[in-house]
């Protein structure tokens, strides 16, 4: 499990540490690990161009072009703002034989020392352009300029990393932006962090939680999941949330609904019925992908949400929640429940997901009692009790009809075999991720192929 901090507790702790350590240690030992990763990217060759804002980030920069002339290597360096670059960075790189020029020519590798962890908002005009002409990889100090730090959020140009190097403690923009290969560098802020703002779920924590069968298990000891969903017009969504549940763990899976026969005839162990009142005891509920909004489909998930067990209502049950609100009473407050929306689905139950997607997550767990799914590149899961993981794919190769279907399937059999449900739906996600990756392996894909590919994700999290 990875933590991540916002600026402010990073500024806070970094206060309590600078005060105990010699005056610019804190800097140098940034800026040193900084080269140590430019020298690696660099694989002998020669050129490095420093972009160099003005703040610390820019120190950073000028003293890693320092060490990098001390290797030998070529270091020019843009001052985007002359009398306002790191003074003593500034002196030190020039001693070493660094030249300041007006723009970076041909050069190997780019260190983007534009803004850290002040930034606000996206690049200005004047560092866009730098940042426009250039066809060099570059290594981000701390984050990719014109990202926020705290939110990933980019409104307008910002830098694209290839490896960023970060100091001390990752940050929210690490797991909610693209900055390339994310390298961390110590520099003794450890022991200055409270609890981290964020979690990131590593493969081996999904694989500990994963719900495997023992040697006394049965067919129940895992748990029972109960799939509302699909109808005549959406049959699919229910043959894939059912046979994702099915993939997901040992235990039985009920499905309940118009698409009784085209489930059974894909999954014949799961166990269906046409009507949700027939359906038989469950420990979990999976209630919404295919499921329509009509009266008939309210009527099924007011049943759900009566039943007094763990329920994941996705997609159409989000919707007629958000349509009609009264649908809410019916469930019992002490329940679980898991609501995964995408941002159209939050809006309509929440208003606008804005630029703070961890906020908008945490506001909606707030709000309804339950745990929040803020489904994108990076999906945010915040639960009410203050917990907020987050899961960034890396790719979007999971982004096709029908991906949600799987998810929401893979989380209810988590849910029905009694894991906390922010670790299942965190647990869930990071799978769902895997097996898209795992099965698209660099060509795009249907959903159903990443169903099949769950078995395959699922051991990767499983193999020390
Ligand atoms: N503290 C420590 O111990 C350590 C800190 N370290 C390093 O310091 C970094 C933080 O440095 P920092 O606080 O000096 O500010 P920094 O991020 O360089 O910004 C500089 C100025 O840029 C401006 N600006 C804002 N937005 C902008 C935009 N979008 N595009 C362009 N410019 C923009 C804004 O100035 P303004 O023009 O608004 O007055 C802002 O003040 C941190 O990320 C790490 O690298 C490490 O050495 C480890 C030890
Ligand atoms: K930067």
């Amino acid at each position: 499990m990875r933590g991540l901090w916002t600026t402010a507790r990073v500024r806070a702790a970094e206060e309590r540490v600078m005060a105990a350590v010699p005056p610019g240690a804190l800097m140098r030992r940034a800026a040193f690990g900084v080269a140590v990763v430019a020298a690696e990217l660099l694989a002998g060759r020669r050129r490095v161009g420093l972009l160099v804002g003005a703040g610390n980030n820019g120190g950073d920069a000028l003293w890693a072009g320092y060490h990098l002339r001390k290797r030998g290597v070529t270091v020019t360096a843009v001052l985007l703002e002359p009398s306002r670059a790191h003074a003593e960075g500034l002196a030190a790189f020039r001693r070493a034989g660094g030249r300041v020029v007006d723009r970076l020519g041909p050069v190997d590798l780019v260190v983007d020392g534009i803004v850290g962890l002040s930034a606000r908002g996206p690049l200005r005009p004047d560092a866009a352009a730098h940042v426009a002409g250039l066809d060099a990889p570059v290594l981000a100090v701390d984050l990719p300029s014109g990202v926020d730090p705290d939110t990933g959020h980019v409104a307008g140009p910002a830098v694209r990393a290839h490896t960023t190097v970060t100091f001390g403690c990752l940050k929210p923009v690490h797991a909610l932006a693209d900055c390339g290969d994310v390298r961390l560098v110590d520099i003794g802020l450890a022991d200055a962090l409270p609890g981290p703002d964020l979690l990131e779920l590593d493969p081996a924590d999904v694989g500990a939680a994963w719900p495997v069968p023992g040697p006394d298990s049965d067919k129940y000891t895992q748990g029972v999941t109960g799939v509302a969903a699909g109808s005549s017009t959406y049959p699919g969504a229910a043959v894939l949330a059912t046979g994702a549940s099915l993939l997901s763990t040992s235990g039985l899976v009920r499905y309940a609904g118009p698409a009784a026969e085209a489930v059974r005839a894909h999954w014949p162990e799961a166990i269906c019925t046409g009507s949700i009142t027939d359906a038989g005891r469950v420990q979990a509920w999976v209630v919404g992908p295919g499921l329509g909004t009509g009266l008939g489909s309210e009527q099924v998930l007011r049943t759900v949400l009566e039943a007094g067990v763990p329920v994941c209502a996705d997609a159409d049950a989000i919707t007629m929640l958000a349509n009609n609100p009264d649908l809410w009473d019916a469930r019992d407050p002490d329940t679980p429940l898991v609501l995964t929306p995408h941002d159209r689905e939050y809006e309509r139950l929440a208003g606008p997901v804005g630029e703070d997607r961890v906020a908008a997550a945490r506001r909606a767990a707030d709000k309804f009692g339950a745990v929040v799914l803020l489904k994108g590149h990076a999906t945010v899961i915040a639960s009410p009790d203050g917990r907020t993981l987050v899961n960034r794919a890396g790719n979007s190769w999971a982004a096709t009809a029908g991906s949600g279907d799987v998810l929401s399937g893979v989380l209810g059999s988590l849910l029905a075999a009694g894991l906390d449900p922010a670790l299942a739906a965190a647990c869930a996600t990071r799978v769902h991720t895997l097996a898209a990756a795992l099965a698209a392996d660099g060509a795009p894909i249907p959903a159903s192929a990443l169903l099949h590919a769950l078995p395959d994700a699922i051991r990767t999290t499983r193999t020390p």
